[in-house]
């Protein structure tokens, strides 16, 4: 067993597919969204409150402007599967290109870097989830199914004289912050 995807507990018995690769040649295994997720879109309260305004021919004030901006932060899609691989490999998650293209969906943190260690975590048991955020005008919904990043799986390299690590991955997203 060198490297490979599995269903996580809380997806068991749902019919969800691990990633997989579409082509022959594909590098990257596509993941798909495990259940049906609504992506609301970033701009619809500012429009809203700048429609209102421009039909006044007012200026929109600080509190319209940042209204809706909650909507900005990123959401993470989940995808039900962890990925085990060997300890000098590294798992990198991009986007598709149809995402932005088709459905307005990009990938704010610009590739999503799994660790070995992230599998099988304490809090989550190494579920990866995809970031995404909606910068089209509409919300959008992905179904369940729906292919919604890639998988490439990675040797990596170490730099001379490194000081050891010390901390022992627990989750993720930020879960090394305060430990
Ligand atoms: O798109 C992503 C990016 C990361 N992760 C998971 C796997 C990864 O091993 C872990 C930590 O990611 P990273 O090191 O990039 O984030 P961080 O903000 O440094 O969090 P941490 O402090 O937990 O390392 O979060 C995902 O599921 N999807
Ligand atoms: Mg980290």
């Amino acid at each position: 067993m060198q490297r490979g995807f599995e269903i996580v507990s809380r997806y068991a018995n749902q019919g969800l597919q691990v990633p997989y690769r579409t082509t022959q040649q594909s590098a990257g295994y596509d993941f798909e969204c495990a259940e049906d997720f609504v992506l609301p879109s970033i701009w619809r309260h500012d429009l809203l409150h700048a429609f209102k305004r421009l039909r006044h021919r007012e200026p929109l004030t600080t509190e319209e402007l940042t209204a809706g901006n909650h909507d900005m932060r990123p959401f993470l899609v989940p995808t039900g599967v962890k990925a085990y691989m060997q300890p000098d490999e590294v798992l990198l998650l991009a986007n598709r290109s149809s995402n932005p293209l088709k459905h307005g969906l990009i990938l704010p943190n610009g590739v999503g870097v799994i660790d070995a260690d992230y599998y099988n975590n304490e809090k989550n048991e190494g579920e990866i989830f995809v970031q995404l955020v909606n910068v089209s005008l509409h919300d959008v919904t992905i179904p369940k199914g729906q292919r919604i990043a890639q998988g490439i799986f990675m040797p990596f390299r170490l730099a001379d004289d490194e000081q050891a690590p010390r901390q022992q991955r627990t989750g993720g997203f930020g879960s090394s912050d305060n430990a």
